[in-house]
């Protein structure tokens, strides 16, 4: 591999720097970075208010009108800068390098179409398919994919909120996204079906390689699904870094605050398990032997760690969001 292409595979799959969110004179976003490596996921925590969604919007563009953002957005793949571009220029962007899972999956669905119809719709639109037959085989196959097998023909109302929350995901997922952004995508959901939608998730965008950023106020969630997080209070990252680290040792009062409220054990039986964490890609040169620590403390973990694997394998552990740092220099 040249030296271009090996920079390339490294680069950033998002960027941004000094996200400043403003209404009128009020700021509600204040010099925001953050980045996203190819494959990495990414967690962004934080207490009501504290600027999550904003920050998500002002990537994906769907800003409210008096609402406005400044800063830089950087998507990999994608020439110009997202802050500012105009509507064609996002709607490019948004549904093929770039896809979003909000909370309440009926915002995202349109009530008067058939959910296969609008699976096979993304698909034409950004030319992943060609022809309307071709799309309805792909999205017929992709519904079956995300658990809903002969839900093509369905109407939106017709499925639990569980159903329609997979058919968000897989609308997301339709065009193989670089940046798949979830913000809260289980809230609204019964308890049940949250961890279903959690590992529908994951395996989606390990499937694709797809980065994810993903917005939750649950920290259990963030242990399972991240590998980095940032904590927002006020509008400001407060602090930032792998999960394990920040999970041990926050620095920052209020993430101290939100770790003694938490029960992360407890929550290790209601959230899927990860057979396999794998490396995201390139976050380790090939061949490179790395070391492990599992995050939770349990006695499977304890008797065991640290596990050793290679970053073209990966490794076994059933445990969420291990921490993974390279055994050798
Ligand atoms: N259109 C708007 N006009 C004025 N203020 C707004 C607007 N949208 C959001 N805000 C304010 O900006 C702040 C950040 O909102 P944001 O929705 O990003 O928070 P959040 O961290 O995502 O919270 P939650 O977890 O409740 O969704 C809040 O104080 C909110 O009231």
């Amino acid at each position: 591999m040249t030296d271009v292409l090996r920079d390339e595979a490294r680069a950033d799959v998002l960027s941004v720097q000094g996200l400043t969110v403003t209404v009128r004179d009020k700021t509600l976003v204040a010099d925001v970075d953050l980045t996203v490596g190819p494959g990495e996921r990414v967690g962004l925590i934080g207490e009501s208010g504290s600027g999550k969604s904003l920050t998500a919007l002002s990537i994906i563009g769907l800003l409210p009108e008096d609402v406005h953002a400044a800063g830089s957005v950087r998507l990999a793949g994608v020439s110009h800068e997202l802050l500012g571009a105009d509507e064609r220029q996002m709607s490019r962007v948004r549904g093929s390098s770039l896809a979003m899972v909000f909370q309440e999956p009926m915002t995202a669905l349109n009530p008067t179409m058939r959910v296969g119809d609008q699976v096979a719709e993304a698909m034409l639109i950004h030319h992943t398919v060609s022809g309307r037959r071709a799309g309805r085989v792909a999205a017929a196959e992709l519904l079956d994919r995300v658990g809903l097998p002969g839900t093509s023909r369905s109407y939106p109302h017709q499925l639990s909120g569980g159903q329609r929350q997979r058919v968000v995901v897989a609308l997301a997922l339709a065009n193989d996204p670089a940046l798949l952004i979830c913000d809260e995508p289980t809230t609204a959901l019964d308890v049940t079906v949250q961890a279903m939608i959690l590992d529908l998730i994951m395996k989606g965008v390990a499937a694709r390689s797809s980065a994810l950023l993903f917005i939750t106020h649950d920290l259990a969630v963030v242990a399972t699904v991240c590998q980095r997080v940032l904590v927002m209070y006020g509008g400001r990252v407060v602090e930032s870094g792998p999960v394990a680290e920040i999970f041990t040792n926050p620095r920052h009062r209020y993430t101290q605050g939100l770790l003694a409220a938490s029960d992360l054990e407890s929550a290790e039986g209601r959230l899927p398990t990860i057979p396999g964490n794998v490396p995201a890609a390139g976050q380790f040169p090939s061949g490179c032997v790395f070391r492990t620590r599992c995050s939770f403390a349990t006695d499977t973990c304890a008797s065991s760690p640290p596990w050793e694997g290679t970053a073209d394998h990966g490794f076994a552990c059933h445990h969420p969001a291990p921490s993974l740092e390279p055994a050798h220099a």
